[in-house]
């Protein structure tokens, strides 16, 4: 096997080579092994774990396999056309485009920073000539969306934990003066002992509490309704918007807010009014009606979330930010951390020395240092009140507002939060000399314990050369903002993705954009070791003897065994359900007619749909158990699961799947549900909409962004697996028979549910899959352990109905469309795959309507479609067994997470029709 190499500039330092491609053109890719060299050693680049708008993110190993990371590549693409320089009347030379490269320095330098059990650690950061290499800690338990994709809404108390872990995560980020923007479903990973893993700060920013940031990033669907009136807005109040949606997510199975028309979706969120299905408890509905206010100063802080009963129900206290215990700055400052501090740009060290001595010895420093002092802490039982509270930058500034006035218990417990605090985001200079500071007395422990081999000094006369800009004013004394460049107001300046536009600058004062460099002098930190001290941290009053404890209960979804779903459809225009994103829960809800079920609206609000499609019930959830006829879900123990198992109940009732490492769970089983309902044919509709992205770019855009997001010839690749156009069923079908280790385990207990367990061997599993994958005209491959497959739909143009644009419309970069394609007619697909013309077996037999319409794509994806575009789904599926229960079950694994609600259908419709 041959080898390429990329020598590339660690942690900020100069690139020193290009990446070196030379064996690229003489050797086919699948033989290449790429090497990158950073200051933490050698890695080699192994197989494609993820993608995103901007690159692919492969696994990583040391070269003496000590460790394995993720690495994010980003390429770095050169803009040629420059124009004339003005001066020589030469042409311009290619300069890498600035705005992709600030936004990734950004993430690179922030994530850098950060230590926290649930949110994804960098381990190093290389930059060639020509791309970006992040190397991250490799998150190996799956993504939260496809849990949930498979499996539905979660209980509340499983939900719980999620939330609570985010919303730890968040309250460290703010206190640091740092605002992530972009929390979603996706960005969300679930680690190896079940924990979160927030990931992507690509859209990350400092903020100041006096100060404003503008730029409108993030997914529309997720995104706070203030971003859309491209209003200003401090920081983490968008971030709290989004974790209500996520919250909200997390308990329905769907997003709060959907359309299938932008504007109407942009009106929807702005107005605001969820429907808040029965089966939550009022605690659960009062802490989402909480954080989804449409008014940001209305809406509850995390600070008040973090006391939500709800939040803390069976746990001693709010939940802890593991934020290292931190006194005020006294001067001198120390030269080490200030010489750290560069990468962020705020000048040069002399410049940075001089404005935090600034602001420390300022006046408002100094009173904020004496409150803090003076301040009694107000206990709350297990948490310290520092660590719990957030700080509250609406209170502080209008507290007498009626509006800060909170329903909340935590009210009157917040309320003493009114002065800044010196030591929780006071100030990004301020936030980041702690963070630096904290980094290296991280590094120099481990470099004292030997886990970490001292690393070159960084590059401060680099550095220095870089261009200072104005350096920000002292905090609370202007509004300067810290909006890195990148942040500005063009698209140019927006990152490249399916998901937003970015608002004008044109109502910001004074917004300072930061060049940004990735932080040379703090040297890398070997990644955290899996998150047992979280865990701890977090364990319930009700005792649950570990982490993944949250995995024991499982949504199962009982009942009979039902034909196939004969119709597969989207919704047509002017249906506002909301998303479901529960695929196979949905595929199932689709046999069974439920009662219609009341909604509780938040005040004023009007019911927009009934969700019919949803199942009720969760453990802590007395209604829906008083309602059980209603519901369709249950959660069951693993003994629950095996007494029916046992009982001779139809297989595809159980099994609550699980890695088998912990089966000590003495919770009681729930209501089982026989569902023995008949089909609702209204909600017949199989219609999925992405968590994700609002993909309304010009088809300009999307081409662009797909260009990016396609690795270039020279990226260093070693596997192909992305492209799966070389291989096909009839591979698939001439490979051996799966021997006993072709499948992996689950090690994740509970990632299994009725829809995607199987009393089924293995090998007939597999056959189903490929039966299946041909059925439905996915290109597929086998891969170790299962199936790497690319769906291509085909796309029916005649059926493309222009609609009309709202006024609001005229806002948006298309307009809605109808289109139609199909699941068949795989362009490459090997085998006699199904295509439009020639309908599929299954919609022959009538099993599978291969087409279906949706006003959800707009007219630019459908061309993009036809061109071979960004509707191009790569996904992959694997076979797994489950132990101790003879089961085995299969997992989706998304590639590109561009076409989330395309791969929520398509992973849905494998599994209606896998029947497992
Ligand atoms: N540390 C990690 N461990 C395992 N998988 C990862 C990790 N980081 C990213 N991934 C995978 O790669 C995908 C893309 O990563 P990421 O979100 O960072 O990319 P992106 O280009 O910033 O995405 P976006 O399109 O939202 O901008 C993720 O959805 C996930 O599946």
């Amino acid at each position: 096997m041959s080898e390429s190499t990329t020598n590339g500039a660690s942690s900020g330092y100069t690139a020193s080579a290009e990446d070196r491609q030379s064996n690229h053109h003489h050797n086919p890719p699948r033989q290449r092994k790429t090497t990158i060299h950073g200051a933490t050693g050698t890695w080699v680049l192994g197989k494609t774990v993820g993608a995103g708008s901007m690159g692919k993110v492969k696994l990583a190993k040391k070269l003496d396999g000590s460790e394995q990371v993720a690495v994010k590549i980003v390429p770095r693409h050169l803009i040629h056309d420059r124009g004339i320089d003005p001066a020589t009347g030469a042409p311009l030379p290619p300069k890498h485009d600035e705005s992709k490269e600030v936004r990734t320095a950004r993430e690179a330098a922030i994530v850098t920073l950060l230590d926290h059990p649930y949110i994804c650690g960098m381990r190093d950061v290389i930059k060639t000539n020509n791309h970006w290499y992040m190397l991250c800690e490799y998150v190996n338990g799956g993504q939260m969306l496809d849990y949930i994709i498979s499996h539905g809404r979660l209980k509340e108390k499983q939900a719980r934990k999620f939330g609570r872990q985010i919303a730890s995560a968040l309250d460290y980020c703010h206190r640091n003066s740092i605002v992530h923007r972009d929390l979603k479903i996706e960005n969300i990973l679930i680690s190896k002992t079940g924990d979160i893993k927030i990931i992507d700060f690509g859209l990350s920013n400092l903020f100041a509490p006096r100060s404003h940031l503008k730029t409108f990033c993030g997914s529309l669907y997720f995104a706070a309704p203030e971003l859309l009136q491209a209003k200003q807005y401090i920081g983490p109040e968008v971030d709290v918007w989004s974790f209500g949606i996520v919250l909200y997510v997390l308990v329905c199975g769907k997003v709060p807010f959907d359309d299938q028309s932008m504007p109407a979706l942009h009106a929807k969120i702005k107005r605001g009014m969820v429907d808040y299905p029965t089966w939550l408890t009022p605690d659960c509905r009062s802490i989402l009606s909480r954080m989804l206010v449409t008014d940001p100063k209305a809406r509850a802080t995390l600070g008040e979330i973090m006391h939500h009963p709800w939040l803390n129900k069976g746990f001693n206290g709010p939940p802890e930010n593991h934020l290292p215990l931190r006194e005020p700055i006294t001067l001198p400052l120390n030269p080490l951390v200030v010489a750290g501090m560069t990468g962020f740009e705020f000048g040069t060290t002399e410049v940075i020395m001089e404005k935090l001595t600034k602001i420390i010895e300022g006046e408002d420093y100094q009173a904020a240092v004496r409150n803090s002092a003076r301040e009694t802490p107000v206990q709350s039982p297990g948490a310290d009140k520092k660590k719990s509270f957030g700080f509250d930058f609406y209170k502080r500034r209008s507290s007498t507002s009626s509006k800060d006035t909170l329903t909340n218990p935590s009210t009157e417990i917040l309320s003493h939060l009114y002065a800044p605090d010196p030591v929780n985001a006071y100030h990004p200079l301020v936030s980041i000399y702690y963070l630096v500071k904290e980094k290296l007395e991280r590094d120099s422990r481990l470099i004292t314990s030997g886990a970490q081999p001292a690393l070159p000094p960084p590059d401060l006369e680099r550095i220095a050369k870089s261009p200072v800009l104005k350096q920000p004013e002292a905090a609370h004394t202007s509004e300067t903002s810290y909006e890195f460049q990148g942040d500005a107001s063009t698209t140019a300046g927006a990152r490249i993705r399916p998901r937003a536009r970015t608002h004008g600058d044109e109502e910001v004062s004074e917004v300072m954009k930061v060049n940004l460099k990735v932080p040379g002098s703090v040297p890398p930190t070997p990644l955290a070791a899996p998150t047992s001290t979280a865990a701890s941290a977090e364990e319930p009053v009700k005792k649950e003897s570990a982490a993944v404890s949250l995995f024991r209960r499982f949504s199962t979804r009982k009942g009979p065994k039902l034909p196939p779903t004969p119709t597969l459809s989207l919704q047509a225009p002017g249906q506002t359900s909301p998303v479901d994103i529960s695929g196979p829960r949905k595929s199932l809800s689709l046999r069974r007619r439920e009662p219609p079920q009341p909604t509780i609206h938040s005040a004023g609000s009007q019911p927009q749909h009934k969700d019919l499609l949803t199942p009720p019930t969760t453990a802590d959830d007395s209604s829906a158990k008083k309602s059980s006829k209603l519901g369709r879900s249950t959660s069951v123990t693993e003994p629950d699961w095996r007494r029916r198992y046992n009982r001779g109940e139809s297989s595809t009732d159980g099994p609550p799947g699980t890695s088998g490492s912990d089966h000590s769970t003495a919770s009681k089983p729930e209501n089982a549900r026989a569902d023995k309902l008949p089909v609702n044919p209204q909600k017949m509709s199989l219609r999925t909409k992405s968590l994700g992205h609002a993909r309304r770019e010009s088809y300009q855009a999307r081409r662009t962004r797909r260009e990016e997001s396609t690795l270039p010839d020279n990226v260093p690749e070693e596997d192909v697996n992305d492209a799966g156009t070389s291989a096909g069923s009839t591979d698939a079908r001439a490979s051996a028979t799966p021997s006993s280790d072709y499948v992996k385990p689950v090690y994740l207990k509970g990632l299994f549910s009725v829809a995607t367990t199987s009393t089924k061997p293995p090998v007939v599993i597999r056959a189903d899959i490929i039966r299946v994958l041909d059925q439905l005209g996915v290109s597929y491959k086998e891969i170790k352990g299962g199936f790497s497959c690319v769906h291509r739909p085909s796309i029916d143009l005649k059926s493309v109905v222009d609609t009309p644009a709202t006024p609001e419309a005229t806002n948006m970069v298309t307009t809605p469309h109808r289109r139609k394609l199909s699941f068949g007619g795989s362009t490459n697909h090997n085998t006699a795959g199904p295509s439009q013309s020639s309908p599929s077996k299954s919609s022959r037999r009538g099993r599978v309507d291969t087409s279906y319409t949706s006003s959800d794509v707009s007219s630019e994806s459908v061309q993009e479609s036809a061109l071979g575009g960004s509707l191009i789904l790569p996904f992959e599926i694997y076979i797994v067994k489950v132990p101790l229960l003879s089961l085995h079950g299969i997992q989706f694994k998304s590639v590109n997470k561009t076409n989330t609600w395309q791969y929520k259908s398509l992973a849905s419709k494998i599994l209606s029709e896998l029947r497992l």
